[in-house]
């Protein structure tokens, strides 16, 4: 969404809640909206943490700049695409201040504390592991890499690094997952027997070419969808490690990307 009909949006929701004011359920979930349209910035604090976003990509804009505008103590400092000229015209549309030309460039910028890793999903260990070696925290995008050896891979330099690096599951920050975990762990509701998972995600939503569907690039339905139930099975207490007992592989529906897991 460009700046002016954000602004746009703005002004209808702050009416609408205004208007709402007598139903605060509906007022909160508006409040959450503007909230998402990022649209009131704040005034940064003098030592932000100072994030580079890898890959001019559509998550980053809702996940990372949009929020960022809120928060005081977190700046949105550089942005790198492959192709110099997307690269800035992407931190222009954004306010970004400086646009790097390649992924290498942005991951030796000597001003950044952490990397936001938005790539294919294929591209995620690498990136990561090079943005540690170079010395950044990293949040890196789901599914956290392509395979669980660059997983073990990206986690050990890490370590070695003393660095963080997190997969960016959002979900499981969310206060009512907190509450559902909260209720589990304290055996208030009993054990849990059994946990089923779906996710649907509308295909049509996508172009044919997206990198959701391309296998080269580690795309497909478990990779893009699936690896939330995998996670979630792994997340509530009381949930064992998951056991994978049979796997089949198909082409994805035509008209959802569907991931189911028990
Ligand atoms: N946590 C969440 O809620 C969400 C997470 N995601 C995850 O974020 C990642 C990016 O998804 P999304 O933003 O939707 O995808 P986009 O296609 O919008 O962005 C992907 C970016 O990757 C870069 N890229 C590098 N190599 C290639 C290549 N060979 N082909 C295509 N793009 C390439 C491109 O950046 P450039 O051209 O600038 O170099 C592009 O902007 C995925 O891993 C996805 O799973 C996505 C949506 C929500
Ligand atoms: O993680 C995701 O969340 C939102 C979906 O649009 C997307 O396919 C997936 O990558």
């Amino acid at each position: 969404m460009d700046e002016e009909s954000a602004a746009v949006h703005t002004t209808y929701l702050t009416d609408l809640i205004a208007q709402s004011k007598h139903n605060k359920g509906a007022a909160g979930q508006l409040q959450r909206v503007l909230n998402f349209l990022g649209h009131n910035p704040v005034q940064k604090t003098d030592n932000p943490v100072r994030i580079g976003v890898l890959g001019a990509s559509q998550v980053a804009t809702y996940a990372l700049i949009w929020p960022a505008q809120r928060i005081a103590d977190v700046e949105v400092a550089a942005v790198a695409a492959r192709d110099p000229k997307r690269a800035a015209d992407y931190a222009k549309k954004h306010g970004i201040p400086v646009a790097h030309g390649s992924y290498q460039q942005l991951v030796d910028d000597p001003s950044l504390t952490a990397i936001y890793v938005a790539t294919p999903n294929g591209l995620h260990g690498e990136w990561a592991e090079a943005a540690l070696r170079a010395g950044k925290h990293v949040l890196c995008e789901k599914p956290f890499t392509a395979n669980a050896e660059e997983a073990r891979l990206v986690q050990s330099v890490a370590a070695k690094q003393r660095l963080l690096c997190r997969e960016a599951f959002h979900y499981k920050e969310h206060p009512a997952n907190k509450a559902v975990a909260q209720l589990l762990q304290s055996g208030a509701i009993g054990q849990l027997q059994q946990l089923a998972v779906q996710v649907l995600i509308p295909a049509w939503a996508f172009s044919k070419d997206d990198i959701r569907f391309q296998a080269r690039l580690a795309g497909g339905t478990m990779m893009d969808a699936g690896c939330y139930c995998a996670h979630t099975l792994r997340f509530f207490p009381g949930c064992s490690r998951p056991h994978v007992t049979s796997a089949t592989a198909g082409k994805a529906q035509q008209q959802l990307l569907v991931a189911r897991q028990c």
